[in-house]
């Protein structure tokens, strides 16, 4: 099943690290390591030094608890599936308040968070994917696309920019959501848009990007893969056999970029919503979770206690009266979206996970 004109890459390239390096024992002697490129209800394919190839499933394996990304120990004379490891990082969702997670990707270094110089700018939403890139462990980047139509005469009313509005004000808007956060313009159809981005990409480094529609992902998987995009071995479709012996094509999920490093694009990436984040809510609003142990009480709602550290910073004209109120919007649903543990001291919200899986 392996390609055979695929160029060969080494497994640092792939993304491999003493991460996963550490997690292998005398008893995975003779298994090679592959990463997850594709997702299917019954088949997995995966990439290798060697090109791709299509993983052999043990009895009643269930392919829906792997990810794009994903990096698993095969026998490498029958590409036979023995077990995954330990995932760096992971992006995934929680729908409604039950279930096992669904998984988006893993083992992504850098979420770009894309959002247009336009109406499509939310403060709201922004830090939703801020959450969400929090709890997964991956470093969040917020790529601000369209600000070269920002006022332009003639263009579509949508992407125009709203009144007031100039490219540095979204700019410092975005900044001022999360401390320490990377925000860059990037014109996805220029030149320079690899360029711009090559502070998080390169070899072995591995991306994906979420955003509203029309914002220009799809343009920035193109201009990330360059031309080598269109050619076979590099991102082209996989050759397989389906059940009835036909020969179908596959669109592969992670693709390599231009100068090293893979961008993870898939449809479970594009529709991915924030719950479940309580780890992310404090890292995103430090400046609220810093101020909560100076209130007076210990369960300070910050809504109305007397001795609110909170409250007396927003008198004060320190903290944004927004921030609290999405705050407080995000903490009630991500509370309603995990998962209670019933037990004999009754309703227990989980704690939130670690960075590591
Ligand atoms: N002038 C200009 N056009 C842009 C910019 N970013 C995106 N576009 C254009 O906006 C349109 C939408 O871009 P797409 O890449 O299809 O957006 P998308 O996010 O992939 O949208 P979905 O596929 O619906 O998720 C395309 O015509 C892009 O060329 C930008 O920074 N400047
Ligand atoms: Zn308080």
């Amino acid at each position: 099943m392996t390609e055979p004109d695929a160029p060969p890459l080494s497994p640092a390239a792939l993304g491999w690290s003493d991460f996963f390096a550490e997690q292998l024992g005398p008893e995975d002697a003779g298994l090679s390591p592959r990463r997850i490129a594709n997702v299917h209800r019954a088949r997995l394919t995966a990439l290798s030094p060697g090109g791709t190839v299509r993983l052999v499933l043990p009895p009643h394996a269930n392919t829906g608890a792997y990810a794009v990304g994903d990096w698993v120990l095969v026998d490498p004379e029958t590409e036979m599936l023995r077990r995954r490891l330990d995932r760096h990082t992971v992006l995934e969702r929680r729908i409604g308040g039950t279930g096992e997670p669904q998984l988006a990707a893993a083992n992504v270094d850098t979420l770009f968070i894309v959002t247009s110089c336009n109406a499509d700018f939310n403060p709201a939403r922004l830090e939703r994917y801020l959450a969400l890139a929090n709890q997964a462990g991956t470093l969040p980047v917020i790529l601000l696309t369209k600000a070269d139509m920002i006022g332009q005469a003639g263009s579509d009313d949508a992407d125009a920019g709203e009144p007031g509005m100039t490219a540095e004000s979204y700019m410092a808007q975005a900044e001022a959501l999360q401390r320490g956060l990377a925000v860059a313009f990037v014109n996805p159809r220029a030149d320079d848009a690899l360029a711009v981005l090559a502070p998080w990409c390169g070899e072995g480094k591995t991306v994906a990007l979420v955003g509203s529609s029309g914002v220009g992902k799809s343009t920035l998987v193109n201009s990330l893969a360059g031309p080598g995009m269109a050619a076979p071995q590099v991102t082209g479709g996989i050759r397989e056999q389906d059940a009835k012996g036909r020969h179908t094509t596959t669109a592969r999920s992670l693709h390599a970029i231009e100068g090293g490093g893979w961008v993870i694009d898939t449809p479970g990436m594009r529709t991915l919503h924030v719950s479940d984040s309580g780890f992310g809510l404090d890292t995103l609003f430090a400046e609220i979770t810093e101020l909560a142990p100076l209130c007076k009480f210990r369960d300070c709602t910050h809504a109305h206690e007397p001795g609110c550290a909170v409250q007396a910073a927003i008198k004060a004209g320190t903290l944004d009266p927004d921030r609290l109120t999405r705050w407080r919007k995000l903490q009630s649903e991500n509370t309603a979206n995990t998962p209670v543990q019933t037990g004999p001291r009754g309703n227990r919200v989980t704690a939130p996970r670690g960075r590591k899986r």
